[in-house]
């Protein structure tokens, strides 16, 4: 099998997330979901989810649908980076992307989710595209959806394909070739403890010289900007007309009428360029003539995180052979 699904950017101001429609049950039942290379759980607004904690999300109802089973006795709770979580118990149903049907996939009904999933109501739940390993369903863990898919795509892979501020795609058993350019550049991934690990080759600051070092980092479509060590970061800032790290706000800000210089990473002898446009994420408020960057310092997170403000500027294999390994290609 083979599959392809739009990845939308569920804001049209700035490029925060992106969601893929997905179907759940029988009769099938849409919703839009995260796909989080991230984590590894499968999880979505419910009937289960108090009606306080819904603002507009699409729900999955397992009793309506006649292949849902409850998974008795097994619960889950998660909390993200950002501090938002949520938990609750855990069914198998017929699940499905971009055509790709998995009959008994691990669907994860939340019993509670935290305050910034209800005010998030373009996000129905997440698509866990990490290592099982991660999973957190107790007492047995549950394989994710790219998993249980893995034995029935022509290829154990999947590619993100994000755009800035527009529509992209996750394939799903396939690599299309009309959607990059050049060579795929692949890279080990170290999978412990579960994330898409690998080591960048080095960076470079507009057309400054190129630092040959390696970054070790993991890969995640379920972040919005790109978390980096604190001495390339200030590197990156140092040539920015009043950029300031700025504790009220959290991160390095710069007047929205800066020139911002092209940041650069390598993966093995390749380049990749993230255009000036994607590293002014947005203003801090709406109108405001403050804006936030799309690279900050991973200081405070403890590993390093090439988000969607990376991801955007290439296309990306994620390769689920034995060893996996991880593909970068200009686009
Ligand atoms: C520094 S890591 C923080 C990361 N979160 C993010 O990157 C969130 C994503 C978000 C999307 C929509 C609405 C609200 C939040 N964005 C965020 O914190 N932003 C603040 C800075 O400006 C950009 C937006 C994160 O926790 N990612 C999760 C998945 C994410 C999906 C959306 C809902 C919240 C959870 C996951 O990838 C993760 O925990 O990764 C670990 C390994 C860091």
């Amino acid at each position: 099998d083979t599959g392809s699904a739009a990845a939308t950017p569920i804001d049209p101001r700035f490029d925060i997330a992106y969601v893929t429609p997905v179907t759940i049950g029988t009769p099938p039942q849409t919703l839009q979901l995260d796909l989080d290379t991230g984590s590894s759980d499968l999880w979505v607004f419910s009937s289960h989810t108090p009606a306080s904690q819904v603002r507009g999300q699409q729900i999955y109802s397992p009793d309506k649908s006649t292949t849902s089973k409850l998974l008795d006795g097994h619960t889950w709770s998660i909390r993200y980076g950002d501090g938002s979580g949520s938990r609750g118990n855990v069914y198998t149903d017929n699940f499905a992307i971009g055509g790709i049907m998995v009959e008994t996939q691990a669907v994860e009904t939340a019993e509670e989710v935290s305050s910034s999933f209800t005010t998030e109501d373009n996000i129905d739940g997440l698509v866990g595209l990490g290592f099982s390993t991660l999973n957190t369903v107790s007492p047995e863990g549950q394989l994710t959806f790219f998993d249980n898919a893995k034995p029935k795509l022509d290829a154990p892979v999947f590619t993100a394909d994000l755009k800035y501020m527009k529509e992209g795609t996750y394939d799903f058993g396939f690599i299309d070739e009309s959607k990059y350019t050049g060579e795929i550049t692949y890279v080990p991934v170290d999978t412990d403890p579960g994330y898409w690990t690998f080591t960048s080759s080095g960076y470079g600051v507009g057309s400054g010289t190129f630092s040959s070092s390696p970054i070790t980092g993991i890969a995640d479509t379920g972040t919005s900007l790109v978390y980096l060590p604190t001495a390339i970061v200030t590197a990156y800032y140092r040539q920015v007309e009043g950029a300031t790290n700025s504790r009220s706000y959290g991160g390095y800000v710069f007047p929205c009428n800066s020139t911002l210089p092209p940041f650069v990473f390598g993966i093995g002898e390749a380049k990749f360029t993230i255009p000036p446009s994607y590293m002014s994420y947005a203003a801090v408020t709406d109108g405001s003539p403050t804006c936030f960057g799309g690279l900050q310092s991973s200081s405070g997170i403890g590993i390093n995180i090439w988000g969607d403000v990376a991801l955007k500027a290439a296309f990306v294999v994620f390769n689920g052979e034995e060893p996996p390994t991880i593909g970068w290609a200009n686009k």
